[in-house]
């Protein structure tokens, strides 16, 4: 597996110091990622925090027909009166980011890392240990637009977050939630075609321009990680 080797760039905002690193996936596609966003100890704060008062669930979504518990825990958060979001024939109820203040504060914190962007939702996921994990998919559904910016945090236990280019259009559609995430590379493609960050905990990666087009991502399951991991991915509904 091709772990990055990553160039530094300065950030946008002069008064963000905050290392930041950025991968050019070719084709108008990058990721940006900001090993420590937020500190060690207000990181474990805001992780405790959502372990307990954020109304998980499990639900049940249907791929081809089929119905699968999803393999993590969930809940979603939007400002009223967007496009409800949909996924996997799964409508999830939208809480208000009022229901859960230090949101708010996260979202200030991703905000000024990231000059330009007005998140208006979120999904958060938990994953309870290193059989939890997401499937082969990307975040192209129609209400993000076809350019989307999404900024992914982590909290808690690190788990590598695996990207690999589409090989076409039809096939990545059946990759969808229906492929094992830990699947090896298919013969011929490169290590271009695959790269994979370790999340740490406190850390931001973005994805954008035409990531979500173009690329696939998964988190795959992972024997040796025991402990729990929160993720929150803020969105912007168009
Ligand atoms: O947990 C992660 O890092 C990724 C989650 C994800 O891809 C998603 O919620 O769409
Ligand atoms: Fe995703």
């Amino acid at each position: 597996m091709n772990v990055l080797k990553l160039k530094a760039v300065s950030g946008d905002n002069p008064n963000d110091n905050v290392k930041r690193e950025t991968v050019d996936l070719g084709n108008g596609s990058d990721v940006v990622y900001v090993q420590r966003l937020i500190p060690f100890d207000q990181s474990w704060q805001w992780f405790h925090y959502l372990d307990k008062h954020i109304p998980w669930t499990r639900p049940t979504i249907r791929v081809f027909g089929k119905s699968f518990l999803q393999p993590r825990d969930t809940c979603y958060v939007a400002t009223p009166g967007l496009t409800e979001l949909t996924y996997s024939g799964y409508q999830p109820h939208a809480y208000s980011w009022d229901d859960y203040p230090p949101l708010k504060d996260i979202l200030d914190v991703v905000h000024k890392a990231l000059p330009g962007s007005s998140f208006n939702s979120l999904l958060l996921n938990r994953y309870n240990g290193g059989n939890d994990y997401v499937g082969w998919h990307s975040d192209d559904e129609k209400l993000y637009g076809p350019t989307p910016e999404i900024a992914s945090l982590t909290l808690g236990c690190e788990r590598d977050f695996v990207l690999k280019k589409k090989p076409c259009k039809k096939s990545s559609e059946l990759l969808y939630g229906s492929e094992p995430a830990n699947k090896k590379l298919k013969k011929g493609s490169h290590d271009a075609d695959q790269h994979t960050f370790r999340l740490k905990h406190g850390s931001l990666l973005v994805m954008r321009g035409y990531t979500q087009r173009d690329w696939i991502h998964s988190v795959p399951k992972r024997a040796k990680a025991d402990a729990t991991r929160i993720n929150l991915t803020f969105r912007r509904v168009f």
